[in-house]
């Protein structure tokens, strides 16, 4: 299993991959496959919980799929989201971390901005909870941004998010997601700091990349721009479900190397017995 300082010194390597999951079987395959790092994101909420948005996802969420995700993958380094309003200042985000930490075994946890958490990301750090940032498209600011929109795309908000990333860096994190920027921000930013950057339409001049699971594979209805589907699980599930209601409605399911069978002279004694009674 990869840990936080491996993590940080597997910069300018070899790329990093991470991927999302929300459950045991997911988590299952993303080991099998040798993927890196499971991120448990709070996009939970959209893509298990059918939120519409990752707001109404609450710590407990969190910490009951990231122990279901733990259980499927006891090997691969997990990272846990701090969802939304679970660390707006350090007592509550330690409380918060702890929590993740200790309930679902996670190696570290992720949070959502820049200097202004710059106080709790110190003090998760200084109780030796690793941390990753989470900088550019923060969807817990869906309210506030206007939407899911490309950020840093003007100067100063490129110079923002370049002071962001460095602050966070020199804190200490172990690496920080680069979410929806312009490719060339997400390179620079890239080759200005010592942590890793992990992108997810970000281009692709980063240190690693993340995808939702559910985008990963196919399992999602739409897509953003920047995830590609690997894979087409979504009509191989429809199809499978479509092939057993065939072959129920049409008498091919079940067939006897799938049915439990009892000797005849067995059956002849219960025969015997209700004739005699
Ligand atoms: N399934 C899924 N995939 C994700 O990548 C994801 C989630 N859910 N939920 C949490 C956040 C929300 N994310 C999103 C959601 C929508 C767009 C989107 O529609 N973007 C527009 C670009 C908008 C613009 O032009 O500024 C697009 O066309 O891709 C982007 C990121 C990323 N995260
Ligand atoms: C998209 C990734 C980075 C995330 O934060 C999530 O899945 O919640
Ligand atoms: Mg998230």
């Amino acid at each position: 299993m990869l840990t936080a300082p491996q993590l940080r010194s597997l910069k300018g390597t070899r790329p990093i991959t991470w991927i999302t999951a929300y459950d045991v079987v997911q988590a299952q395959v993303a080991e099998e496959a040798a993927i890196d790092v499971i991120l448990v994101g709070d996009s939970l909420g959209m893509t298990t919980l059918g939120y519409e948005s990752t707001i109404p996802v609450t710590l407990d969420d969190m910490l009951r799929h990231a122990a279901m995700v733990r259980r499927g993958a006891p090997h691969t380094m997990m990272i846990v989201d701090l969802p939304y309003l679970t660390y707006y200042n350090k007592d509550i985000a330690l409380a918060s971390a702890g929590r993740i930490m200790q309930q679902t075994l996670a190696n570290g946890v992720k949070l959502e901005g820049g200097q202004a958490i710059l106080p709790v990301v110190d003090a998760l750090i200084q109780e030796k909870i690793p941390v990753i940032g989470h900088l550019g498209l923060t969807p817990q600011s869906v309210h506030t941004m206007g939407g899911y929109k490309v950020q840093a795309k003007s100067s100063s908000a490129i110079e923002e998010l370049v002071q962001d990333a460095q602050a966070l860096s020199e804190h200490g994190v172990s690496a920080i997601v680069l979410e929806g920027i312009p490719d060339r921000v997400a390179a620079y930013v890239t080759a200005h700091i010592e942590a890793p950057t992990i992108g997810i339409g970000a281009g692709p001049d980063v240190d690693g990349q993340v995808l939702v699971f559910h985008d990963c594979l196919g399992l999602s209805s739409s897509l953003p721009k920047f995830a590609r589907p690997f894979a087409d699980i979504r009509h191989a599930m429809i199809a499978g479900l479509q092939s057993y209601r065939d072959s129920v409605i049409n008498r091919t399911f079940p067939q006897d190397a799938e049915s439990y069978h009892l000797p005849d002279s067995e059956w002849e004694k219960f025969i015997q017995a209700r004739e005699n009674s």
